[in-house]
């Protein structure tokens, strides 16, 4: 299923280079509204920050198909987010960038651009869509190219959550020197899910770095757990997305996350 991902969005940024070339990107950014501080809005010692996700489908299905962006940014805006994540994959994940725009029109949270990012085109795109923060995945970048982008990104006033799922694309995040990192409980390739993801990697990584656990969030007890491991943000899609009631659902968790009753049984 990645492979198949990432032909279609070669192809898909090919076909829209010809149609909005870079330059005229860049030639843009000027209109942009201004970047804000992301990860630094996540730090809140003893405290899990939640990031909600936008996220109308993902390659196993659709989830909330014909979720309003705008609405739903509203109410995670409402139930106490910190920041939102906005995923702007049409074929596989039901997004698309024209929302990134309209919720950064709507609400004041720092926006996370969620996107199989590959190429330097994407990063400007971010920008000029009012994006924040861009997501790099170490697994499909080099080294190298992982480091480019990031330094794009930074250029243009935006962080990188550089996303990691095992002990090598840990290695390339702290290689590049990424001071914000989100673990990925979800295996791209195989889509299994599991929150020992981010209790096994999370003491490899320094204090000072931001850390985000990423995917398969749903409960307040997983939230319990993540604040005992120190980690300063969960990154949570379908659990919202599916909630008959996404705003009271993300309070749930909310709860959950600034310190709630009982201990981690993981
Ligand atoms: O819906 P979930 O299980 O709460 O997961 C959200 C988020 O972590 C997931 O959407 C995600 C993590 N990394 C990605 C990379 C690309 C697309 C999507 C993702």
């Amino acid at each position: 299923m990645l492979e198949k991902i990432l032909t279609h969005k070669r192809a898909e940024l090919s076909l829209r280079k010809k149609r909005c070339p870079q330059s005229q990107l860049e030639a843009s950014l000027h209109l942009a509204p201004p970047p804000r501080p992301f990860a630094q809005a996540l730090r809140f010692p003893g405290k899990v920050r939640i990031i909600a996700e936008i996220k109308r489908a993902s390659p196993r299905g659709p989830i909330r198909p014909d979720a309003d962006p705008v609405k739903i940014a509203r109410l995670y805006q409402r139930g106490g987010a910190a920041a939102v994540s906005v995923l702007v994959d049409e074929r596989f994940f039901g997004g698309k960038p024209a929302f990134l725009r309209l919720v950064r029109w709507e609400i004041d949270l720092p926006l996370l651009y969620k996107e199989f990012v590959l190429d330097p085109y994407q990063v400007y795109e971010a920008r000029l869509l009012g994006a924040d923060a861009v997501l790099l995945i170490a697994r499909l970048l080099r080294t190298e190219e992982l480091r480019m982008l990031k330094e794009l990104a930074a250029s243009l006033g935006m962080d990188s959550l550089v996303e990691v799922h095992s002990r090598d694309d840990l290695q390339k995040a702290l290689a590049v020197g990424a001071e914000f990192i989100g673990i990925n409980n979800r295996d791209l390739a195989t889509f299994r899910v599991s929150l020992q993801t981010t209790r096994l990697l999370r003491p490899l990584i320094p204090p000072e770095v931001v850390v985000v656990s990423a995917s398969g969030i749903s409960s307040p007890l997983a939230l319990t757990c993540l604040r005992e491991w120190k980690v300063d943000a969960a990154l949570i899609g379908e659990a919202l997305m599916a909630a008959p009631d996404p705003e009271a659902k993300l309070r749930e968790l909310v709860t959950a996350a600034e310190g709630g009753e009982g201990g981690c049984s993981e």
